[in-house]
């Protein structure tokens, strides 16, 4: 091509890039008009945050200085070109709370200078936290929340779909409005604590909803503020459930014992049914339904009760039995496909017994009053962390927030868990109370299908 050739084809090369300005201002122009306040709000701040940060980046110490001369030393007009200030190129996309933002880091810019900036740069960006976390290799995201997620009330309608992965449990969004979800896979107990109203039925109810529409998983409940299933928080719930107790804890110490026959059974029979010694190898199914015993107000069934006449020690004597039957499921049910959420407004040790405690993996806690009642409901380490300590979430802003443990790394994360509408519940509980089994029975069924697999007759005719 020749240079006149080039000079000539400059108004078109203009024009095409034009037009794909054009496109992407319009594409942006839409987005804009159909986005909530609160993401266009966001979309502002991102148009700020990329413009200012070639000025912004060096003042916040995220730039480094090449000096390394490049190839062509001295130029034709005998100055020495000046060294390269050099800062991270950066990916910067918007959504409802803030700014996320993709950065490259850059020679002795990383993570660790990344995480001292993170203040300047909430300021600058006019965010209420920033946090700085990897991402792939020589690369980190930057969150940036400029309303902060955890006093947004949020809530969730069921869709009443079967789940895409029955062990992933969905919590809601931390602190930097990311999404917090569990793997119930292995897991064997969940404690959920926290003070009257402050959303753990909630955190319950979405669990359910989100994974009823499954005839993979089963539940049983046992709730200790009430004596009928038809009264409280699981009344809505009832057609889904194939065992309730109310608060007698003669009734409670029957289904607990139950649900530990029905371990001790799948645990006899798991290698000749399952052909696996753990269930979440092949992963849960109608047949072998994953077996959520759900146990509110935990309190009822494990306190300690003093007294020496007749009925107070009775009460005493099934309290510790209740107590060692759950203990058994929690450390026993995992590999066969059970799984315990215990859940109780006290945090004292006799309401999670602390060896019942110690063995579920998973604990969440909504607002609690004291430190104390804190380490009861997440452990000792809880007293580390104070920023992130339940006794922190007192304030009526914080109804449904809870903190946890982070899985797989140190700390805690606070979880913004979003509202699920009692009417919601009772619509999912309705639409499949058709899949309601007793996993005793499904049990038993298998090994009689497994028997006819076996018989010699069978075999043939199945040939
Ligand atoms: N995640 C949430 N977001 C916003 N509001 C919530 C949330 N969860 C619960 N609430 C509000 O708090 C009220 C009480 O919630 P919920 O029944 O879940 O509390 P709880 O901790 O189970 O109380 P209790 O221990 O008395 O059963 C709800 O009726 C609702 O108005």
């Amino acid at each position: 091509m020749t240079v006149g050739e080039v000079i000539g084809s400059a108004p078109a090369v203009a024009g095409a890039a034009l037009a794909l300005i054009g496109i992407w201002a319009l594409w942006w122009l839409v987005r804009y008009v159909r986005a909530d306040t609160m993401t266009r709000a966001s979309m502002r701040q991102a148009i700020g945050v990329r413009r200012r940060w070639r000025r912004l980046a060096p003042m916040v110490g995220l730039s480094v200085t090449d000096k390394t001369p490049p190839a062509v030393i001295v130029a034709p007009d005998g100055k020495v070109p000046k060294p390269r200030v050099l800062i991270p190129k950066i990916k910067v996309a918007a959504d409802r709370y803030g700014v996320l933002v993709h950065a490259v880091c850059l020679p002795k810019v990383g993570l660790a200078e990344f995480q001292r900036a993170a203040p300047y740069l909430a300021d600058a960006w006019r965010c209420t936290r920033v946090s700085v976390l990897p991402d792939k290799p020589g690369q980190l995201v930057i969150r940036g929340v400029r309303v902060d997620p955890l006093i947004v009330p949020t809530e969730h309608t069921p869709t009443g779909t079967v789940p895409e992965d029955l062990a992933v449990w969905d919590l809601g969004l931390d602190e930097y409005a990311l999404p917090v979800s569990v793997s119930l896979a292995n897991v064997p107990g969940v404690t959920v604590a926290g003070l009257p109203g402050f959303g753990k039925t909630s955190l319950v109810n979405r669990f359910m909803c989100d994974t009823a529409p499954s005839d993979a998983v089963q539940y049983a409940v046992a709730d200790g503020k009430v004596t009928s299933s038809h009264e409280g928080d699981y009344a809505d719930l009832t057609d889904r459930i194939f065992a309730f107790v109310g608060d007698d804890l003669e009734e409670a110490n029957a289904l607990f014992t139950r649900l530990v026959k029905l371990r001790r059974d799948r645990s006899a029979s798991i290698r000749a049914l399952l052909g696996v010694k753990n269930m979440w190898h092949v992963g849960p199914s109608a047949a072998w339904p994953l077996t959520v015993l759900i146990v509110d107000e935990a309190h009822t069934y494990f306190r300690d009760y003093k007294g020496s006449d007749t009925r107070t020690k009775k009460l005493a004597a099934l309290a510790a039995e209740n107590a060692r039957l759950v203990e058994d499921l929690v450390k026993k049910g995992r590999n066969v496909g059970i799984l315990v959420i215990i859940a109780t407004q006290k945090a004292t040790g006799d309401a999670i017994p602390t060896f019942i405690r110690d063995v579920c993996p998973v604990g969440l806690s909504f607002a609690q009053k004291t430190a104390e009642a804190a380490v009861v409901a997440l452990g000792e380490d809880i007293r580390n962390w104070p920023d992130a300590s339940p006794t922190a979430l007192q304030d009526p802003a914080y109804v449904g927030v809870a903190a946890m443990a982070h899985q797989g790394r140190p700390g805690f994360a606070r979880i913004r868990t979003p509202y699920v509408a009692d009417a919601d519940a009772a619509r999912i509980a309705t639409d499949t109370a058709h899949l309601t089994r007793d996993p005793a029975e499904l049990l038993e069924e298998l090994a009689v299908s497994a028997m006819r697999m076996d018989d010699p007759f069978t075999k043939r005719e199945a040939a």
